[in-house]
């Protein structure tokens, strides 16, 4: 019943803590996001927009693949089961002192920007893109964590508080939710200018910080955009000073001019004018990588390959198995291997270094991170 061997803590997030582990049987190394909260029942489990994201969305080279999931209805608990990744964005960002390789970034950005077309293209909108959720190994790039997405149609006002504070677009930090999938392509931008200038763009302290960092960079919005704003917000007061701002072009005068140049459009007030995934991925600053990119992923079969590589060896199960989809059923005392207790496996202490048990923490905690404030 012992499924997975759990090896060592690889993240924490608001939902979730994200283990280390191996399968027993195959030797496999993989990434278990286990949930804190419960679940009263498996259609409960079933709704969750994280998975039926993950199944309208795979398989594709840059999202994370969901292996299989863990639901154990006496407890409550639900584990979903994820192909390994070496690290996320930030942590591939944290600490460096030399700028990166503009290739090395324009190769990552491209790579997102794929996974955002695809999303966006397919009806979803992820709604909290940022580092952490960008994930990496070796050269490629796989987006995670579709805990917050919602379908492009969707009827507005969003009413849930969603994004990370300083990679929300001016429209989610202003309006009662009048917001669409262009939000995506500011977060983007933030990301971008993140990976390139090594700090964050917008590190608003609070909300009022942030949109004060926003103004104080990019100046206070135009007259018809603040109207706008105004006719969709009762939560607070619209009225800003006008105020120039300092620009971002000088913080990354290290980056060739295409790439403040789409940083730029990606950061731009309006949404409407904003540029989008497709434009983006046309954009001058990619002319070189749209061949480099179909020379690098050019079969389907090596999409395949590359979705499987952080991984290691596949398992006997997957082999021959052209779409997956997550292991999941209705009777919990099946056979299926898929429903071994993943609590079993996690409270076995001889096999959990100390710490690293799963623990229920306050969901709303927010783990600020590891920057210094530069502004
Ligand atoms: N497949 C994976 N491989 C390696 N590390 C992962 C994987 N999935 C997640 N992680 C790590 O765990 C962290 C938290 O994961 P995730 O964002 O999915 O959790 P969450 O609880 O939904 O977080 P959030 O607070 O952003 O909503 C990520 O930032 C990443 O560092």
């Amino acid at each position: 019943m012992h499924k997975y061997r759990l090896i060592s803590k690889k993240g924490e997030g608001t939902f979730s803590e994200v283990l280390k582990a191996q399968s027993i049987k195959t030797g496999k190394f993989v990434a278990i996001k286990c949930m804190k909260n419960h679940f009263n029942n498996i259609e409960q489990v079933n709704n969750l927009r994280e998975i039926q994201a993950l199944r309208r969305l795979s398989p594709h080279p840059h999202i994370v693949k969901l292996l299989e999931v863990l639901y154990d209805e006496p407890t409550g608990r639900l584990a979903l089961v994820f192909e390994l990744m070496e690290l996320n964005m930030y942590e591939w960002i944290r600490g460096r002192k030399n700028y990166l390789p503009e290739a090395k970034i324009k190769s990552y950005i491209y790579q997102l920007l794929k996974s955002i077309d695809h999303m966006h293209s397919n009806g979803i909108f992820h709604r909290d893109i940022k580092p952490e959720n960008v994930l990496l190994v070796e050269d490629n790039l796989k987006l995670a964590d579709f805990g917050s997405c919602r379908g492009i149609h969707s009827k507005q006002p969003f009413t849930e508080y969603i994004s990370t504070r300083w990679y929300r677009s001016p429209e989610c930090l202003l309006t009662d939710g009048y917001y669409n999938y262009k939000m995506d392509i500011w977060g983007v931008g933030c990301v971008f200018f993140e990976v390139s200038a090594l700090f964050p763009l917008f590190p608003g302290k609070n909300e009022l910080d942030q949109i004060n960092k926003i103004h104080n960079i990019l100046g206070t919005p135009p007259q018809r955009i603040l109207e706008d704003f105004r006719n969709h917000a009762s939560h607070m007061e619209i009225n800003f000073p006008p105020k120039e701002g300092t620009g971002i072009e000088k913080l990354i005068m290290h980056i060739s001019e295409d790439a403040r140049d789409l940083i730029s459009k990606m950061l731009t007030y309006n949404y409407e004018e904003r540029i989008n995934s497709k434009e983006a991925l046309a954009h001058p600053y990619f002319k070189d990588m749209n061949e480099e990119y179909s020379k690098r992923i050019p079969s389907p079969s090596l999409k395949s390959h590359l979705a499987d590589s952080a991984a290691g060896e596949k398992s006997k199960e997957e082999k021959g198995q052209k779409r997956f989809l997550p292991l999941i059923s209705k009777n919990p005392n099946s056979k299926n291997p898929s429903f071994a207790k993943i609590s079993m496996s996690i409270e076995n202490k001889t096999l959990i270094p100390k710490n690293f048990a799963l623990s229920i923490k306050n969901p709303t905690q927010y783990v600020q991170k590891n920057y210094k404030s530069y502004y």
